[in-house]
Parts: structure tokens; sequence; C-alpha cells
């Protein structure tokens, strides 16, 4: 009988909970409806999901937009966030938090900086300090991105989509400025949150992109894990791979990240929320893209939330609900490199 691989740890994964105590409402294009705050219920329905798991996840991954930016219309904000965190609190695993735009419809970076939305503190150190550090987060350019290995050869790089971006920054950030002026270069209609007649419909003001000093930073990080042979799951709000998104929800500079991750053999896995609809693909390089339905829209009599297991030589994603079973292997060729 053959043997069964072994069983390395599992993690949990959330996307776009968006909770606000309101009524239910539909989305922009009135396709789907969001069950504002029924989706508190269905994270106390997840957390008690993880805590019957017979093997305890070793950490949850959430994928930003916790609570919702109607929060921030009704000043319910930091109320809405300590009743999405007083849930989270109940579980005893650690949860790392991804930054959306509904956190800046919400919050400025720098209160987010110092509240519990702020996971980096669990960052590995490596020693090469610039691979550690991204930058000093009190620069009103800096932006939040860490990674940490929870088990040898394994890393999580979770990566700041919204550092260009026209939300979340604001004078006298050099980073708002260079972003507003390249939304408006790609967006010329009025309102800049509308794709109309867009050759590129991901600019739109609810997205976002990622600077070349991250983008410099990622490639320093990758670069070591390469040299280890790590394999590094990278974490994301903002999909990157048209395939696995409607392209109105793609990062601004997609294809530049893409290449980026591409050019690394240790990526085995790109996680994103924001497309409530969620999708999947693996890339031309076996990269698997994997975009979570969003709790927002999943209807109070199920469920949208998952947990990884990983294995030596593969990850087997249980879902829940609206969040489907995949199995993800791992990329063949190790020595592959982008051309
Ligand atoms: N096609 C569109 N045209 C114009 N505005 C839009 C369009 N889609 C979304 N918006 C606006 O952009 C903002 C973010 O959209 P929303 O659907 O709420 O994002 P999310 O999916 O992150 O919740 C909202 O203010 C919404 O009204």
């Amino acid at each position: 009988m053959e043997e069964s691989p072994a069983l390395y740890f599992t993690f949990g994964i959330i996307a776009d909970i968006q909770y606000a105590d309101i009524a239910n409402g539909f989305n922009y294009t009135k396709t789907r409806m969001r069950y504002y705050r029924n989706s508190l219920a269905l994270l106390k329905g997840a957390i008690g999901g993880w805590a019957e798991e017979r093997r305890k996840p070793e950490f949850i991954l959430q994928l930003g937009d916790l609570i919702d930016g109607f929060n921030a219309r009704d000043k319910r904000s930091e109320i809405s966030l300590q009743k999405v965190l007083t849930e989270i609190e109940k579980l005893d695993v650690q949860f790392h938090h991804v930054w959306g735009n509904h956190e800046f419809y919400n919050f400025s970076r720098k209160f987010l900086l110092g509240s519990k939305l702020n996971t980096k503190p669990l960052a590995d150190m490596m020693d090469d300090l610039t691979v550690s550090s991204p930058s000093s987060d009190c620069h009103e350019d800096s932006f939040y991105g860490y990674h940490f290995s929870p088990f040898n050869k394994f890393r999580f790089l979770l990566i700041d989509t919204y550092d260009l971006s026209a939300i979340g920054r604001g004078k006298p950030s050099v980073k708002y400025e260079i972003s507003l002026k390249l939304l408006k270069e790609k967006n010329p209609n009025e309102d800049l949150n509308s794709p109309t007649g867009l050759k590129e419909p991901q600019y739109v003001q609810f997205n976002g992109g990622v600077s070349g000093d991250q983008l410099t930073w990622i490639n320093r990080v990758l670069t070591s894990s390469d040299e280890k042979q790590e394999k590094v799951i990278v974490v994301g709000h903002l999909p990157i791979h048209p395939e696995a998104t409607d392209t109105i929800c793609l990062a601004w500079n997609y294809q530049e990240i893409l290449s980026l991750l591409q050019s690394h053999s240790c990526v085995l896995a790109y996680l994103a929320g924001h497309d409530h609809d969620g999708g999947y693909c693996a890339d031309i390089f076996g990269i698997h893209h994997v975009t979570f339905k969003g709790v927002i829209e999943t209807p109070p009599e199920s469920q949208a939330y998952g947990t990884m297991y990983v294995y030596e030589d593969k990850m087997v994603l249980k879902g829940q609900g609206h969040v489907l079973d995949r199995t993800l292997h791992y990329r063949e060729t190790r020595t592959q490199t982008a051309q």
C-alpha cells in the first residue's frame, strides 16, 4: 500500500466580510445581494468551524475588507471594527490581516498601523534587514507588507495592493499625487470609480497598485526564498491574473506584479479577495491564483471560508459553502524562470 503524504500544517482563509449593522442591499450593478448584518453571523460560523477542526489551523488569512465602507457614512467604523475583532479574538488562533479598499473607506493608514489590523509585528526577521523591513512604518509613503514562515521551507508574503492608490493616502503623500495622476491618465471619466470605455478597466478608484519600492522589496524576499528553496504563498487583496477574476477587480499594474512572481521559482500560489464571485486559474508557470468568494454576498444559509491542508506534495483547499474544494499541486520545475 502507498504511504499517504505527510500533512505539514493547515491554515484558514476568509475574504470580504464587509460587516455593517445595516439592512441588506445590492451591489453597484444590482446583480448581487449584500448581507451586511449577517456577514457577522457567517464570520461567527467560520470561527466555530475552525475551532472544531481536528487539526487546529496554524493561522487564519483575512484577505481584506473586514468592515464595509457604509460604516464610515454612519460614523460606526470603530464600533463595527470592534464587534468583528471581538468575534475573531474568540478563536485561539492568530489572524493575519490584509488591507482592502474598505479599510481605507473607514480608516487612515495611520489609524490602521496603530490598530489590531496591523499584524506586521508577526513578521519574521531574516538575516538581511533589507528583506525583513520594507520601509519605515512612520513614513507617509510606507507600504504594509511582511512575510512569515509558519513551517520549515514555507513562507507567506503579504503584499499591499493599495500602495499606489487614490484612497488611503492623502497630502502630503508623494504616492497619493503620483497615484491620482496615473489614475486620471488611465481613466478620463468624471467618476473615477467608473470603468466605462476604459481599455484597462482595472484603473478605477476602488483598485490600487504596487509601487516600484514595494516591487523591489518583493523581489528581494523572493530571491532569498529561491536561494533557500522555500515554497512561497503570496497574499494580497486584489487579484493579479485576468483569468482568476473579472478584469475590473485586477490590481492596476497587475502585469508587473504577475511577471515578478513568475520570475521566481519559489512562488506556489497567489491568494486574493475583492472579486466576490471568486475565481481560479493556474498560470503558465504553474502558479495557482485563487480568488476567494466574498462573505458579504453569501446568503445566510450558506458559508464562504476555507481551510488549506498543506502536504509534502500539494495543498488541498477544503471549502465551506460557496468556496470550492481544490487540490493545488506544487510546481514541477523548480528552476523555471520567466521569459
Ligand atoms: N461600474 C461602476 N461605476 C461607477 N461606480 C462604481 C462601479 N462599480 C462600483 N462603483 C462604486 O465604487 C465603489 C466601490 O464599489 P463596491 O462594489 O462597493 O466595491 P467592493 O466590491 O469592494 O465592495 C462604490 O462606491 C461603488 O458605488
